[in-house]
């Protein structure tokens, strides 16, 4: 699928680097910012307008509106895409875990940055921990205003993502998401609400830390979550199709037929309370389990929880992780070749039992 541009895009030079500032600085940290789009790249018509808004700034301008960051570091740029985060596709992601891995590969280089939509952010971030397996930072960052609005949160964001990108204490912390001046792990960061400044949710186990006068403060030493793997997606270019299915009162059974239909390899179920379904719709899901092998997961449409394992079940349970963040571990789970019941020691590696 070729990567989606919107017409106002201003930036020619996609996937090449561009140095964003004219001198460097030897004695500065040197921090690469890969840009996608999203809020934080849009502009609106008045600096009232906080929403429908359109996205189209490149990753220069995102810059130039905070030359504070070049007192922090030296940055180059990335152009990946300029596109809201609903339209981040698989070619997005994998090709920025691809250059990412080959950025951070550099000695001169301290960290990345991704400025990022913040409806998907989540999705990216939980994709670049699982396949990027570096030392250094990956910072994901991004803004619920439009760079033109009053008070737009993009540009101490940005400052602050640079700031922990370039920054020692953030090393061995995997990939971060940080946004109003929170740091949390992109293991267990959610966003949490549609509209709020202060979007970003981690569950009690992923609030690493918080920036106090723009400097990063971290609540613990550098610990890995528990159930974290790492995936070499080095050679891959296509990743396993997973689709995600809402569960809800009387939740139509077809759509597990469907699904499959349309080529989904796995399914992700968003469901009720701790991973539950109708039981039309869990017998149309087992039937097709049963039919065909495709591994279903059961996860929550509650924003934050756990779902918790049953052996007698045919589906996997996800554990802490949610339909978004199942969704990608086990399309890469797929992509690598796992069968079932692999795939199941993966989802139980987040729980342990005591
Ligand atoms: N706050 C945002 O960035 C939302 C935007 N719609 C996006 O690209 O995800």
């Amino acid at each position: 699928t070729p990567i989606e541009l919107v017409a106002r895009q201003e930036v020619h030079h996609l996937f090449e680097r561009q140095d964003i500032q004219t001198a460097i600085n030897a004695s500065l940290p040197n921090v690469t910012i890969f840009a996608t789009g999203g809020t934080i790249a849009s502009q609106g018509s008045s600096n009232t307008q906080t929403v429908g808004y359109q996205v189209g700034l490149g990753v220069q301008q995102l810059v130039d509106a905070v030359p504070e960051i070049l007192n922090i570091s030296n940055i180059a740029g990335y152009q990946i895409s300029n596109v809201g985060s609903g339209s981040i596709n698989e070619t997005i992601s994998l090709k920025l875990s691809h250059m990412i891995k080959e950025e951070l590969a550099k000695e001169e280089i301290a960290g990345v940055v991704i400025t990022h939509g913040t409806d998907t952010l989540e999705e990216t971030a939980f994709f670049m921990e699982l396949s990027v397996n570096s030392s250094k930072p990956v910072v994901c960052v991004g803004a619920m205003r439009p760079a033109t609005a009053l008070s737009a949160d993009g540009p101490l964001n940005l400052l602050q993502a640079v700031t922990l990108a370039a920054s020692p204490n953030a090393m061995d912390r995997g990939t971060m998401i940080t946004l109003n001046d929170r740091i949390g792990s992109a293991f267990y960061t959610t966003k949490n609400n549609a509209n709020s400044l202060d979007t970003f949710f981690s569950t009690e186990a992923g609030q690493l830390g918080v920036f106090i006068n723009q400097i990063p403060y971290f609540y613990y030493a550098p610990a890995d979550p528990i159930g974290l793997v790492h995936f070499d997606l080095t050679d891959i270019s296509d990743l396993a199709q997973v689709d995600i299915l809402y569960a809800h009162q009387d939740m139509d059974p077809a759509l597990f037929n469907a699904s499959a239909a349309a080529g989904a390899q796995g399914i992700v179920f968003a469901g009720v309370g701790a991973g539950g379904m109708s039981s039309k719709a869990s017998l149309a899901a087992e039937e097709l389990f049963n039919a065909t092998g495709i591994p279903i997961v059961a996860s929550h449409r509650s924003a934050d929880g756990f779902v918790p394992a049953d052996d007698e079940d045919f589906a996997i349970v996800s554990g802490f992780y949610n339909p978004q963040k199942a969704r990608v571990l086990l399309q890469m789970a797929l992509t690598i070749g796992y069968e079932y019941e692999e795939i199941k020691e993966l989802f139980a590696k987040s729980y342990p039992m005591p």
